[in-house]
């Protein structure tokens, strides 16, 4: 927001002494607060950016000092959960219109953040109903000053969507890293050593933020126990393909996937590649 000059003063607060001291530093932040209360006293906009397992408590905590008018959004990877437990706490005349960016890396932390995160990357709002037009639209103008795409999206619909797109990638991820961090045990380092580039991607990604992604899939579990059914119905039939020789089978399957994956570079949202292979700065991994 500061590099785009979408606002005048920027205010934050983390749990963490260390976290509020790098935003000082690093200039991410004008003042920094030690209660969320304090920090958003008087402010036109509030972020919450926590997990997703609290931004309920975060909720309830600033309700009570939120000033009249004033636009309350969130970044969390989940919004029905979300919406649920911060909604209650949102008095009238205060704009609540959760949002989701789809743009991030496995880094975490006030330094993981830079200012073209979010170029030509989606971010979804998921206004509730008989959500403040112009507030809406003021919030999708911020997003669009950070150079983003934005839609909107019914709530349960975001939840299913991303289920497919992050949540259960992101699993399959974690599983596949902890079958070879297994295999290890076994193999004496060499899957690790061996890996090549399919296994290395899957790594960075279950490199990702264990407090995020334990809360991702404890909210939106129905939705990811619905996609993991269906993965695992699809392995089955891979899997019967294999055992059985039936090379026709898995070839027109391949071919299927490879027409997805140029669909998805030809609608050009493979954006996310250049900022992969940034190394991370000193304390990243450090959390607030
Ligand atoms: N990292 C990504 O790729 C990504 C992308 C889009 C959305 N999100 C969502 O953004 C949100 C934040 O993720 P992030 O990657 O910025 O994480 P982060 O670790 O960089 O920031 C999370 C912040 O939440 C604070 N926090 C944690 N527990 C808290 C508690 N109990 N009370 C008060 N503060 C607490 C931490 O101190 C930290 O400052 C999550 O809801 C996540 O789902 C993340
Ligand atoms: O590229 C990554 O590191 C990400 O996983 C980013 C990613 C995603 O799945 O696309 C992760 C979770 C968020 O809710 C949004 C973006």
């Amino acid at each position: 927001m500061r590099q785009y000059g979408l606002a005048e003063q920027i205010v934050g607060h983390a749990k963490s002494a260390e976290t509020r001291d790098i935003a000082l530093q690093i200039g991410l932040c004008d003042a920094v607060y030690t209660t969320a209360a304090e920090a958003v006293q008087g402010a036109d906009l509030v972020v919450l950016c926590v997990p997703v397992g609290v931004m309920g408590d975060i909720g309830a905590e600033i309700g009570p000092h939120l000033a009249p008018g004033a636009t309350v959004t969130d970044v969390g990877s989940v919004k029905g959960a979300v919406v649920e437990a911060v909604a209650p706490h949102m008095p009238g005349g205060v704009h609540f219109i959760p949002g989701h960016p789809i743009a991030g890396t496995e880094h975490s932390g006030p330094r993981s953040g830079f200012a073209t995160l979010f170029q030509n990357r989606w971010w979804l709002l998921t206004p509730l109903d008989g959500a403040d037009r112009a507030a809406v639209a003021r919030l999708r103008a911020l997003c669009e000053g950070m150079g983003a795409n934005v839609d909107e999206m019914d709530v349960a619909h975001h939840d299913l969507v991303l289920a497919v797109t992050s949540h259960t990638p992101h699993l399959i991820a974690y599983t596949m890293v902890g079958v070879a961090e297994h295999m290890r045990r076994v193999s004496n380092s060499e899957v690790i050593k061996y890996s090549a580039g399919g296994f290395r991607d899957l790594t960075r990604i279950a490199a990702s933020d264990p407090v995020m992604w334990r809360d991702v899939f404890l909210t939106n579990k129905d939705a990811v126990l619905d996609i993991l059914g269906r993965f695992t119905e699809e392995l089955f039939t891979l899997q019967r393909a294999i055992r059985m020789g039936d090379g026709e089978h898995l070839h027109a399957y391949f071919t299927r996937t490879r027409a997805i994956r140029r669909g998805i570079i030809e609608a050009g949202q493979d954006t996310a590649a250049p900022d992969f292979g940034r190394v991370p700065q000193g304390g990243e991994k450090g959390k607030g």
